[in-house]
């Protein structure tokens, strides 16, 4: 029996930062339980995000405000049972890090505890600025997220392209330093102009992964379910669809339903 060992080699915090300082890009996908996070790592995603986006893809919320910090947890420890090489990264749900640091500490540590994850990600720049500190000091990697920031939908009313505004892309790039500044290991930026994304990356040395951020930027993030034509109501133009699972899922249920109602199956060499 061969006994060569396959080299396997785990993305870490660290891992990105070397890959940004060596050009390589980042992938990143999102996953909310075992099945789906088992083949995203299986396929050589560098980044899993166990992102709050599950409140809209699984649960069926309109917004990522109502998802709990307990629902983040069942499907972070799902993923993390699935997964030997990419770095897993849990969003910080909307309410479990807004009222003070010691709130943002307590909420990553009970991810972390309970989930196994490796990271977590928070959104916001000076405003949790203080929080992102606590978690650090506490040895929890942390990823920043700016620009477009869901959990705020409701103080801007849309999910329009952010910092258009030149005050506004001045203070993106300050914020992107912040987060360096204080430690973060890598930065989502969500819908910025692509001139200023590239602005960002190159004012950074920790890496910037873009959601409708162009590609100037040191990696792409998507959430799973969109790139694979599940979420068919979904048609953002950043996105890119690789599958219409949402089509050929349909048709292949509607073909099993057909078969149980034709007593087509099972078939003899289906049953016992
Ligand atoms: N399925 C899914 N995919 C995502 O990328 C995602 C979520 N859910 N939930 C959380 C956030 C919300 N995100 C969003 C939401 C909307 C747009 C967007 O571009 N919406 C409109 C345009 C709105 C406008 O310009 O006013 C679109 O074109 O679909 C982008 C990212 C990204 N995240
Ligand atoms: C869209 C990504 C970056 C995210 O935060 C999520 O899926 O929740
Ligand atoms: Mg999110």
């Amino acid at each position: 029996m061969s006994t060569a060992k396959k080299e396997y080699k785990r993305v870490t915090v660290k891992t990105l930062v070397d890959m940004k300082a060596h050009g390589e890009k980042i992938s990143m996908l999102t996953a909310y339980d075992y099945s789906m996070a088992k083949i995203v790592d299986g396929a050589g995603v560098d980044v899993i995000l166990v992102g709050d986006s599950a409140s809209n893809v699984m649960a069926g919320h309109e917004t990522t405000l109502p998802i709990t910090l307990d629902q983040m947890i069942y499907h972070a420890s799902s993923v993390v049972r699935a997964i030997t090489r990419a770095l897993i990264v849990v969003d910080l749900p909307f309410g479990s890090y807004q009222s003070d640091p010691k709130e943002a500490l307590r909420s990553a540590i009970r991810i972390m505890k309970e989930s196994g994850a490796h990271s977590v990600k928070l959104e916001g720049g000076k405003e949790v600025k203080e929080s992102i500190k606590r978690i650090l000091h506490a040895g929890i990697p942390v990823m920043g997220h700016l620009g477009l920031t869901p959990q705020s939908i409701y103080k801007f009313g849309t999910y329009t392209v952010r910092a258009k505004e030149e005050q506004e892309a001045v203070n993106l790039i300050e914020d992107a330093k912040m987060l360096e500044r204080i430690g973060c290991f890598a930065i989502v930026l969500e819908k910025i102009p692509s001139d200023l994304a590239k602005k960002v990356a190159e004012s950074v040395s920790i890496p910037i992964i873009g959601i409708g951020a162009g590609h100037d930027v040191d990696g792409q993030v998507l959430v799973l379910h969109d790139m694979l034509g599940m979420t068919h109501e979904f048609n953002p133009r950043f996105l890119r669809r690789y599958l219409n699972l949402y089509d050929d899922m349909t048709n292949a249920i509607s073909q099993y339903v057909s078969d149980v109602k034709r007593v087509d199956f099972p078939s003899d060499e289906e049953q016992y």
